[in-house]
């Protein structure tokens, strides 16, 4: 099979066509209920189809979040597959968020469910945990690229609780943090438009000019809407990397629905969001 054009690519045009917003689909069972949906099967590939066609061809991304549909079982992966088979087809890129992490040779098992382009949950690019040793990624790292797909590597997550890990300091004085960006910095070197290696980087943090986020890859941005990060504050956050920024809205988008017009105007109220904060840098 052939490889796809590197994610980094393809990323980077869909970012320019299309805005960098990254919407999530995250079905909650609270948001089912909101939606007047059971919290069983039928319910959630109501949500999933409901959130494809309303913004699948208009945003650069969406990401479904893997245990929403894993609390499920075989079924709810089963509609997992089928959502990302359909957003692809409308377009949009997808990141699949289940921040897979584990020794080298479990690693590249996980890598074969996500990364392998005739897999059933094959998807554009995957979330990982390096907090095995950055190293034990290798076998994703090196079958995205021969499959032109991409990771985000967890580095600095939106939640307070990460920080007693990521910030903590090494003996070489740079933090956790910082080690797995520079890590990612190397992954991307020499690629253009932008590499296929990206970092999770919460656009709740503050103030990251301490860091280098300057990896030549993007940057997924969770944190905007429910965890209270806004699209204008983006440039005091990340600086001139937010070029690179693809900031994520997941329960701040699906609150709007079931109503696919609804839905649609929430995605787009975000983009003009934060397409006039990028352009103000
Ligand atoms: O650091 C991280 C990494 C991932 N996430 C995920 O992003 C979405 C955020 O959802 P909201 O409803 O917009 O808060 C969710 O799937 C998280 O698991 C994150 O929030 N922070």
């Amino acid at each position: 099979m052939s490889p796809l054009e590197p994610f980094g690519a393809r990323l980077r045009r869909a970012m320019d066509e299309r805005g960098p917003l990254c919407v999530g689909i995250d079905p909650h069972a609270s948001l089912l209920a909101e939606w007047g949906l059971n919290d069983d099967v039928a319910g959630l590939e109501r949500f999933s189809r409901t959130v494809v066609e309303a913004v699948a061809d208009r945003v650069a991304v969406l990401k479904p979040q893997s245990a929403f549909f894993e609390r499920f079982g075989s079924r709810g992966v089963a509609v997992l597959e089928k959502s990302v088979e359909e957003a692809r087809a409308a377009g949009a890129l997808v990141v699949m968020d289940a921040k897979r992490g584990d020794i080298g040779s479990t690693m590249a098992a996980y890598a074969e469910s996500f990364l392998r382009k005739d897999a059933p949950l094959f998807s554009d690019a995957l979330t990982v945990s390096p907090y095995l040793g950055y190293d034990s990624l290798r076998p994703a790292v090196d079958l995205a690229r021969e499959s032109g797909a991409g990771l985000f590597v967890l580095a600095l997550t939106s939640n307070p609780e990460g920080a007693e890990v990521q910030h903590a300091v090494r003996p070489d004085g740079r933090t956790v943090g910082a080690t797995v960006l520079a890590h990612l910095a190397r992954e991307n070197a020499g690629q253009e438009p932008l590499g296929s290696f990206g970092a999770v980087v919460g656009a709740t943090l503050g103030d990251l000019s301490s860091y280098d986020l300057d990896i030549n890859g993007p940057l997924l941005a969770p944190g905007i809407g429910a965890q209270g990060a806004t699209p204008a504050g983006l440039p005091a956050v990340f600086g001139p990397a937010v070029r690179n920024v693809v900031p994520n809205v997941s329960r701040g988008v699906l609150r709007h629905g079931p109503d696919v017009a609804a839905l649609r105007d929430a995605a787009d109220r975000f983009a003009a969001e934060i397409r006039a904060a990028v352009a103000a840098v």
